[in-house]
Parts: C-alpha cells; structure tokens; sequence
C-alpha cells in the first residue's frame, strides 16, 4: 500500500482567450498548489476490480469518481491485472474552484505507478490524465506553473514568494460546467493577467503578484452567486495585500506574507463563513520532487 497526499490549487490567474471547436474553452492560467490537501491510500488487491471509499459521504464512490477513472486508466494503459483499492481521505472542500477531484486522480496515476514501479514520464501521465479532467495534468506536475489549451498544456514556473494564503468557501456548490456556459466572451471587461503574473514570479516581486491577480470567471460566477462577491469586498477590507476567486469558485482566497495579518483575516471571517482555512503555499519543492 501506497499513501499520498492529493493537495488543493488556486488559481493565481485565468484568462480565457476563446472557445474551441470542441466546445471547450482556450484557457492560459497560472496555478499553484496549496498547503491543503486530501491523503489517499492506494493498495493492490486479488480482487479483479476498482473499490473507492471516501470519508465525504456525498462524494461518488463509482465509476464518476475521478480517482476511479485514474486506476480504469492505468488499468487499461499498462495491462494491470490485480485490483485496486483506493482510501480517499477527503480535506479539500467539494465542488470549490480548488480542484480536488483532479488532484485526488492525479495522485491515483502516481501511485499506480510509483506502487508497480512503472517509471512512466510525466509526459505520459499528464497526457493519460487530461483524458479524464482539464485540470488533471497540472496536479501530475504540481507546484507553480502555466496551463495552456483547455488546461493541460503544463510549463512550470517560480513558485510565488513565501506567503499565507487564507481561503474561504461560502457554503454552495458551483459547476465549472456552468459557469462556462454562462461566459459572454464578448462581454469580458478585463485584461489578461498572465503574462504579468509569470513576469511577476520571475522577479519574485510579491506586489507585483497581487497586482496580477486575475479571473475571467469571477464575474460570470459573482452574477450567479451575488454573496461570492460580497465576500471578495469583505476580505479586501480586511487587508489583504491580494484577493481572488479560485477556478470558478466559489472559493474565494486573500494572500498575504504578514502571519498576523493572515491570523486577523481569518479570524474576522470565521464570524460569517464556516469553511475558513488559513494555509502555505507548496513551495517549488514539489516541482522537483
Ligand atoms: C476552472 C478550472 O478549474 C480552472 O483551473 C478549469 O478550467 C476546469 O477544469 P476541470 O474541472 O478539470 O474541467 P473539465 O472536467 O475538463 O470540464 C468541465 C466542463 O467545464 C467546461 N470547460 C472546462 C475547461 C475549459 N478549458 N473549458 C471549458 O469550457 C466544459 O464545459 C467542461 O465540460
Ligand atoms: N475524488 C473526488 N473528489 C471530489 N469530487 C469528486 C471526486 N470525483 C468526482 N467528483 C465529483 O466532481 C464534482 C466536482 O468536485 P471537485 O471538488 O473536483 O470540484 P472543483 O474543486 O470545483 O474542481 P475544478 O476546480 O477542477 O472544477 C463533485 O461534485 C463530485 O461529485
């Protein structure tokens, strides 16, 4: 048996340059892991099949469960004979914006092939992922990095500088599906933030990355949710040096390099919001590891 830690992103930046013929969106975003994250035990068994057990009751445990898709994959790409039991310890909210879905199939693809000792590419692994989710191949590499096409064209980059992030999810659920859907492309009033955040990272100019903060989706999934907006322009008079959605919400996270500032800010939210999480990035450790 193998145990891995499946961790939560935001997203630093998201522009949405167009939509594809195929339906989906041409995405560039730059993501980043955090300090939160679900733990998986995956274990071999004599059982032919797949088994998945989750502590979230409301999380599938069948074939729509994307650490299930991730061990049918391996199953089917390297001829694994034996079972696979999968544990899913689940600590990243649901349906956030912080995609701990993906992040839970990408750990079951590096298990797999860490437990059978397959040395299969990064390459290999982010391409067998993207057949299951966008944002799957970027959690193969993990860290900081771009991702391009609908998601899963992944270039690493500099992890920001040191910082605490504070997250907050108002208690709904929103479909990524949905807020896609519901994206005016011709209606989008801001600028792309991505090449302004890598150059950011670059230099480590930790201003400059809170200057970069950008979400295409904010606005689509703020008119859907007025309360996801309110909670923005709470936590920007908080005093966060940097506040942002994460994905398409509604998850919605304030940086900051002050601890006592991050402790206040957390504090103070905790009066009106439940999920409240006060984390670290995952630093450039992951990247090479
Ligand atoms: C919002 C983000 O989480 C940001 O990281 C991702 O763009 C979404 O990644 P994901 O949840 O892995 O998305 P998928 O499971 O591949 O797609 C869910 C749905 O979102 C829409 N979708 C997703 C990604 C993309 N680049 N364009 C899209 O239009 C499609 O309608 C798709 O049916
Ligand atoms: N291992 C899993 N963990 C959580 N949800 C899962 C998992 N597998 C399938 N799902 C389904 O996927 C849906 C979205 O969950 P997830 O937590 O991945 O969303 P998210 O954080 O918004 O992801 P993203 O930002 O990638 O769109 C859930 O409603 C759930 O039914």
């Amino acid at each position: 048996m193998i145990t891995v830690k499946a961790p939560a992103k935001i997203n630093l930046t998201l522009d949405v340059i167009g939509k594809r013929e195929d339906g989906y969106h041409e995405v560039e975003m730059v993501m980043t892991t955090i300090d939160l994250a679900d733990r998986i035990d995956v274990a071999l068994t004599d059982q032919s099949g797949i088994a998945v057990d989750c502590t979230a009751a409301y999380v599938p445990t069948d074939a729509r469960n994307l650490a299930y898709q991730a061990a049918a994959l391996m199953k089917e790409a390297y001829g694994i004979r034996q079972g696979i039991a999968i544990r899913i310890d689940k600590r990243i909210p649901v349906a956030a914006g912080l995609g701990g879905g993906s992040s839970d199939a990408a750990a079951v693809l590096r298990a797999l092939d860490a437990l059978l000792g397959l040395n299969v590419s990064r390459e290999e692994l982010a391409a067998l992922g993207a057949r299951i989710g966008s944002d799957v191949p970027f959690f193969v590499y993990g860290g900081t990095a771009v991702a391009r096409g609908r998601g899963e064209r992944i270039e690493p980059v500099p992890a920001p500088p040191p910082c605490w992030v504070v997250l907050a999810k108002p208690p709904l659920a929103v479909s990524t599906a949905d807020v896609y859907r519901a994206l005016r492309l011709d209606a989008i009033d801001q600028p792309p933030t991505t090449a302004a955040m890598v150059d950011a990272l670059n230099r480590q100019d930790f201003a400059a990355v809170c200057r970069s903060l950008g979400n295409m989706l904010e606005a689509v999934t703020f008119s859907l949710h007025p309360e996801v907006r309110k909670l923005k322009e709470r936590m920007q008079a908080f005093g966060a040096e940097g506040v942002l959605m994460s994905g398409s919400g509604p998850t919605v996270f304030a940086l900051t390099q002050q601890l006592s500032r991050a402790r206040r800010i957390t504090n103070a939210l905790r009066g009106f919001c439940r999920d409240v999480y006060l984390v670290r990035l995952l630093g450039d450790e992951r990247q090479r590891a």
